[in-house]
């Protein structure tokens, strides 16, 4: 989605407000199109605010998508520039939906954090999950995953642009409130690396390397982007 020249500063725009905690972790899966990092969201204990937002949100799962080389990979571009990768942080509104399922399918149902991962320093936090990758080569597979803190791979800066758009994958439905942070966090080469190594397949299957598993850009229509920065 081509963000930044079509956008329009907003004043009215809050600052997000984000409160994780580390505890509702529960696995980390791979589902035959991307890795999740999944979040026991039957309470409000990990939560968004603010922003855009009427109403508190919750977290469900994060999750990336990325390319075969460093060129592109994200679902978003800046100023025509992809990112090799990008983050989606995937929360519902718990306020107005009783289930998930049922908040996937209204407007306001669901809040998708992105962040753009680009090439640099070694990034601390994503190790953990990348030292997991091994385990969840394959299609289906899951290991625990205790705790851990999502908020370290959201950058400081609070700016971000905002658009009423959909699920980037099935069903595609117009439910999600975009709120993607201008500025990308810096991962280095080995940490995309891994995310190359994990396979679309089962065990079994003829490997298929899990890589190019973002949507291509859409056109924007007559949307309009706020951004929260001038
Ligand atoms: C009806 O039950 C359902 C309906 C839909 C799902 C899809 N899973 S999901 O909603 O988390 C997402 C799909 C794509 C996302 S992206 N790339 O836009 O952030 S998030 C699961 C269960
Ligand atoms: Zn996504």
């Amino acid at each position: 989605h081509p963000l930044w020249q079509n956008s329009v500063y907003d004043p009215v725009l809050k600052p997000l407000k984000i409160s994780y905690d580390p505890t509702t972790c529960l696995h980390i899966w791979n589902n035959g199109y991307s890795f999740l990092v999944e979040f026991d969201d039957s309470a409000d204990r990990s939560i968004i605010v603010g922003g855009p937002l009427e109403n508190q949100y919750r977290l469900k799962q994060f999750h990336f998508h990325w390319g075969a080389i460093n060129e592109w990979g994200s679902e978003h571009t800046v100023d025509c520039k992809f990112y090799p990768a990008e983050l989606h942080l995937v929360h519902w509104n718990a306020v107005a939906y009783p289930t998930f399922e049922e908040a996937v399918m209204e407007g306001d149902g669901l809040a998708v954090i992105g962040v753009f991962l680009k090439l640099g320093a070694h990034h601390e936090g994503l190790q953990t999950l990348v030292d997991a990758l091994p385990a969840i080569k394959h299609k289906d597979t899951v290991i625990e995953f205790d705790v851990f803190d999502p908020s370290c791979l959201i950058p400081q800066c609070p700016d971000y642009w905002t658009y009423a758009g959909s699920l980037t994958t099935p069903p595609l439905t117009e439910s999600v409130t975009w709120i993607i942070k201008k500025q990308p966090i810096e991962v280095d080469e080995n940490q995309l690396e891994a995310f190359r190594m994990l396979l679309f397949t089962s065990d079994g299957e003829e490997e298929k390397r899990m890589v190019d598993n973002f949507r291509p850009l859409q056109p924007l229509m007559n949307r309009t982007v706020r951004s929260s920065f001038q």
